[in-house]
């Protein structure tokens, strides 16, 4: 598309998965569907394994998927201009090393900056997306590029032909049960109302469980290891190991291990109803096409409470039963009313959650992608 042809991403992993999973997403794809050579320094290259088990944690340097991976170490280096790429990612308002801040300077042709920020809904990015800032020592400008929701953010991550893939895989029973299978699920497990579970350690897991144990229909919840351990290791009555699961009533819980990405997503297709939290498996069940649940990363203050409500008052303005589960989910909520009752109202709304995803997804699809919607920016002159 330009002469844009390197990239440096910079992303420090704070906790958990999302840091890194977000980026990994984001190298690849713009590695295989623009052909940008790209560089990816991370500072963690464990919790990078848990989603891509290829990766070398020891190694400085290491080639996955077409991607240049880089093992940030410090704030310390050396370089020089040839070594800055033509565009340069800070992931989350990471700080990138000085040195290379200099070197960017030093650059003939300076590169094209970008601080890539969170996702959230509310009204205010729309305001800020596409902002440059001047750095006041170097002269360098930074522009901050917001995913969202709406035309005037830089949409949502989506790779080429992912809508496509998805329900082909979910119009293939065989291909469906053959995934499910290799994860461990019996035939009576899949043919189940199926579940995943993935959520921070506050949620009311012990609840929602009850709620599905004493439900009419039989329930299949699949658990990735590490995840709501207590309320899992509690129901199952043994450690939550990868391949534990136990059937109390209606409900089975299965714990599953942490699946490599593009698993995940085949999980999330397969499923009836996706539980998911942060921001990058939020947004994959928003292209599984299948109604979902948010629980949000807890921020200072409650700040996640007000993310969570403009999201659902872009998602769920018709669905009440939707925005009271996740509120309470979330705890946020101030309903009187029980588990058993939330769920039985959500339940029972499930076709109209059904439509919503689909027609949500086609909002989204109209957006266009990120990595396309940021390199577009990029090349635009200014
Ligand atoms: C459960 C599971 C997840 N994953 C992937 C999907 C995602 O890329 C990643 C999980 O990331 P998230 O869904 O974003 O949730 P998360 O909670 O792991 O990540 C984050 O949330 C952000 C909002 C914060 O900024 C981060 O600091 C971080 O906490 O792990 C797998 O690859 N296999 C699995 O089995």
């Amino acid at each position: 598309m330009t002469s844009l042809t390197r990239l440096d991403l910079f992303c420090r992993v704070v906790d958990n998965y999302g840091d890194i999973g977000i980026c990994w997403r984001l190298a690849r794809q713009l590695q295989r569907e623009h052909a940008i050579a790209v560089t990816l320094w991370v500072d963690d290259l464990v919790s990078f394994r848990r989603i891509c088990s290829a990766v070398e944690v020891t190694a400085d340097t290491q080639l996955q998927a077409g991607v240049t991976v880089r093992h940030w170490r410090s704030m310390d280096g050396v370089f020089t201009a040839d070594d800055v790429a033509d565009i340069v990612i800070e992931f989350f308002a990471v700080d990138i090393p000085p040195a290379y801040l200099q070197a960017m300077r030093a650059r003939a042709v300076r590169p094209v900056w970008f601080n890539l920020e969170g996702l959230t809904a509310e009204e205010w990015v729309e305001g800020c997306h596409g902002l440059s800032s001047t750095h006041p020592q170097l002269g360098l400008i930074k522009h901050f590029f917001f995913p969202g929701f709406t035309a005037k953010t830089g949409g949502l991550l989506l790779e080429a032909g992912l809508p496509q893939q998805r329900r082909a895989f979910q119009a293939d029973a065989a291909a469906r049960s053959a995934f499910l299978a290799a994860l461990g699920l019996t035939p009576d497990e899949t043919a189940a109302r199926l579940v995943s579970l993935f959520c921070y350690p506050h949620a009311p897991v012990a609840e929602l469980l009850a709620a599905w144990q004493h439900d009419v229909t039989p329930t299949t919840c699949l658990v990735p290891e590490g995840v709501a351990a207590d309320a899992v290791q509690a129901f199952l009555g043994k450690a939550a190991v990868a391949g534990a699961s136990a059937t109390h009533g209606a409900l089975t819980v299965r714990v599953l291990p942490f699946v490599p990405q593009d698993d995940y997503d085949r999980l999330l297709w397969a499923c009836d109803l996706n539980f998911v939290r942060g921001e990058d498996s939020f947004v994959r069940a928003q292209w599984a096409g299948r109604p979902f649940v948010w629980h949000i990363y807890p921020q200072d203050e409650q700040l996640h409470h007000k993310k969570l409500r403009a999201f659902l008052q872009r998602y769920a303005d018709t669905l009440p039963a939707l925005s009271e589960l996740s509120l309470q989910w979330n705890g946020a909520g101030n309903s009187a009313a029980s588990w058993p009752a939330l769920w039985t109202a959500y339940r029972e709304q499930m076709p109209a959650m059904q439509a919503q995803a689909e027609a949500w997804q086609q909002q989204m699809l109209a957006l266009g992608d990120l990595a396309g919607n940021l390199l577009r920016f990029a090349a635009t002159p200014r």
